[in-house]
């Protein structure tokens, strides 16, 4: 900066410094263009469907197509014109969140008095707070709005909890991957990625939730989904078998039927157990609650579409070709809490993932009982 141009060539160490600034500019600019072809096959895309939407309109008329049209109007032209200006999903939501918007969130949590979560995002922009080197909140604000929580003795007091919650559940093997996405090597699970497209499309409809037995449409799980069995292609048949060496041979008698998920932009999950808690659990099916889940992505996702699990600090990016499992239960059958798990918004792109829950009739000699409920 203070020296001349000149002074630059005439030692090696500052042709060196030189040689360094060069190739961090090439760096930039190879993240530039990576960056921009993204940006140009989501605008190619989002072009086309709003092509498609606008062949589709038959009459200006039709309150429908009236409302579709002004909601592209208001909408979507804008977020392209948002996508054009700035690069918002090519920096913006690839990255994480500071502590100023951890914060922010909060604040819109607590005007819809969602006190618990507002609490998790203060804590979370107050760890964030301490280690920016430019935090854009202050600590005050983040411990005044911990305090106001109504529904409880004191929000300093629930912080601690939380915390101590926090820190029981991470210590041990769990770890915290959220912080940083480090992406496995990509297993092939061949022709299963197939179902998504020709096997569950021409069946696909809303997903339901489980509410007091009865199977219903919730804003809870915004999917729609598809239920495949062996009859339906040997590909299924592989796959089950597959899903009994992952377990170790759990048995297939108590398999339930494979459930083709596919969520659009803003389709997501809230955050659930995928064990039920009644007293006799799963009584239609008559094979006891579901001891494991395998979860496999049929599909990457541009961006969102985590599975995360809060109470392990855990998020699963999905990955077209990988799988999850875990067990639900407990080895004496209770349901194990830390299971609870979401699924995040979608924010672009499409996202397939295929579900097995396996119950616990069968399993006695694979997975045997303990008393101990740590086990
Ligand atoms: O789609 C996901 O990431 C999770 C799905 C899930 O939890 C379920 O379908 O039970
Ligand atoms: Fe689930």
């Amino acid at each position: 900066q203070h020296q001349k141009p000149s002074e630059f060539y005439s030692s090696v160490m500052n042709m060196e410094l030189l040689l360094g600034s060069e190739l961090a500019i090439l760096d930039r600019l190879d993240l530039f263009i990576r960056e921009s072809a993204e940006k140009i096959k989501l605008l190619k895309r989002e072009r086309d469907r709003l092509r498609d939407d606008v062949r589709g309109v038959d009459h200006v008329s039709n309150p429908i197509s009236a409302f579709l049209m002004t909601k592209r109007l208001l909408v979507d032209y804008r977020d392209i014109d948002a996508l054009i200006r700035d690069d918002v999903y090519g920096r913006k939501l690839v990255r994480e969140l500071n502590s100023e918007e951890c914060y922010r969130v909060g604040v819109a949590m607590v005007r819809g008095e969602y006190f618990s979560n507002a609490n998790q995002w203060f804590l979370e922009a107050l760890n964030r707070w301490k280690v920016e080197d430019d935090p854009g909140v202050n600590q005050l604000w983040i411990n005044q709005m911990l305090k106001q929580d109504p529904t409880h003795a004191g929000g300093l007091v629930k912080k601690k909890t939380i915390e101590d919650d926090q820190k029981k559940l991470r210590s041990g093997s769990t770890s915290r991957t959220t912080l940083s996405r480090r992406l496995p090597p990509r297993p092939r699970f061949g022709n299963f990625l197939y179902l998504s497209h020709r096997l569950a499309k021409p069946r696909i409809s809303r997903a339901t939730v489980r509410d007091d037995g009865e199977h219903r449409v919730s804003n809870a799980r915004t999917s729609q989904s598809a239920w495949l069995d062996a009859g339906d292609d040997r590909v299924v048949t592989t796959l089950d078998r597959r899903v009994g060496d992952m377990t170790g041979g759990l048995r297939q008698q108590s398999y339930e039927m494979l459930q083709v998920n596919n969520y659009g932009v803003g389709g997501h999950y809230v955050a659930h157990y995928d064990w039920a808690m009644e007293a006799v659990p799963y009584a239609g099916l008559g094979v006891g609650n579901r001891i494991a889940t395998v979860m496999f992505y049929l599909s990457d996702v541009e961006v969102g579409g985590a599975t995360v699990f809060p109470q392990l600090g855990l998020s699963v990016f999905p990955r077209k070709g990988s799988a999850i499992l875990w067990y639900n239960l407990y080895r004496n059958g209770k349901g194990d809490r830390r299971t609870l798990h979401a699924a995040c918004p979608v924010l672009s792109g499409s996202k397939w993932v295929a579900n097995q829950w396996i119950h616990e009739y069968h399993q006695e000699f694979v997975r045997p009982c303990e008393l101990d409920p740590e086990k």
